[in-house]
C-alpha cells in the first residue's frame, strides 16, 4: 500500500455498501512477526478450525472488559488503519477487540453475521494462505429474512492483504468460507475483488485454481459495549 492511498481507491464496487480491498496491506516482515507472536497456549478447539480473542471474549450480554490490546496486535496495523482513516467514526475511534482464526485447508466457517454487538465495521488481515471469502445477499420474503444457499460473491482474500466490511455489506449480507482445499473457477468474472488482487496471475497460470495451505485472519472490531469493572478492581475510585 502506498502512503497516498486513500480507502476509496480500495473499493469493491461490485458489492453494494462498503467492501474494500487492500493487497499488500502488510509487509512479508510484518507477517511473520505477527504469525511469530501469536501465542500458542491460547487456541479454543471448534469443530472447523481454532480460535483466540484479544484481548478477552465477550460476555454473554455482549460486553468487552476493558482491557488494552496486545501490543503486537496494534503496531503496525491499528497505526495503519488510522491512515486510512478506518474507524474514526466508530464509538471508540479504534478497534478494541480482535479475534484470530486459523483454518487449515478443509476448514471453514458457516454463513454469518458478525452481528450487533459491534459498530458495524470489520477489518481482517489475512495471513499465510490465500481462500475465498463467500458473500450471502439476505433476501426478505415477507416477514422473514432468508438466505440465498449459493454465494453472490466470491472475495479472494490473499495473504498480507486486508478486507474491510462496513455500512450495509455489513448489515444485509451474510458471509461465511467453504470447507473445501481448492478454490475453483477463480476468474474476473467470479472473484468480485479480482482488479484489486496483488497477484492475479498466480492463478492464470495455475488454471483458476488455489490450492490452500494454513491460513490465519486477524479480525479487527469495535465492541461497543465496554465495562470498566476491571478498571476499578485494579484500584481506581469507584463513582
Ligand atoms: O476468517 C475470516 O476471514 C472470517 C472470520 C469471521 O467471519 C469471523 O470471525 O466472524
Ligand atoms: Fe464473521
Amino acid at each position: 500500500m502506498a502512503a497516498d492511498n486513500t480507502l476509496d481507491d480500495f473499493r469493491i464496487t461490485e458489492v453494494p455498501g462498503s467492501m474494500f480491498y487492500v493487497p499488500d496491506f502488510i509487509s512479508h516482515k510484518e507477517e511473520a512477526d505477527l504469525l511469530k507472536a501469536i501465542p500458542s497456549n491460547r487456541w479454543i478447539q471448534l469443530q472447523h478450525r481454532r480460535l483466540q480473542t484479544h484481548p478477552s471474549s465477550l460476555s454473554k450480554s455482549n460486553t468487552l472488559l476493558e482491557a488494552p490490546l496486545p501490543a503486537w496486535l496494534v503496531d503496525p496495523i491499528i497505526s495503519k488503519f488510522k491512515s486510512l482513516g478506518l474507524f474514526s467514526d466508530s464509538p471508540h475511534h479504534a478497534p478494541n477487540h480482535v479475534l484470530i482464526n486459523e483454518y487449515n485447508p478443509n476448514e471453514g466457517i458457516m454463513p454469518h453475521e458478525d452481528g450487533a454487538a459491534y459498530y458495524p465495521i470489520v477489518a481482517t488481515v489475512s495471513l499465510s494462505s490465500t481462500l475465498c471469502l463467500d458473500i450471502y445477499e439476505k433476501t426478505q420474503d415477507g416477514e422473514e429474512t432468508r438466505l440465498n444457499s449459493t454465494p453472490k460473491w466470491r472475495v479472494l482474500q490473499e495473504p498480507r492483504s486486508l478486507l474491510v466490511t462496513c455500512g450495509s455489506a455489513y448489515t444485509d449480507t451474510l458471509h461465511g468460507i467453504s470447507e473445501i482445499e481448492v478454490d475453483e473457477d477463480l476468474r474476473a468474472d467470479t472473484v468480485a475483488n479480482w482488479g484489486l488482487l496483488g497477484d492475479s496471475n498466480i492463478l492464470v497460470d495455475n488454471g483458476g485454481k488455489n490450492v490452500r495451505t494454513t491460513r490465519v485472519s486477524l479480525t479487527y472490531r469495535d465492541v461497543l459495549k465496554v465495562s470498566r469493572v476491571g478498571a476499578r478492581i485494579l484500584g481506581r475510585p469507584r463513582g
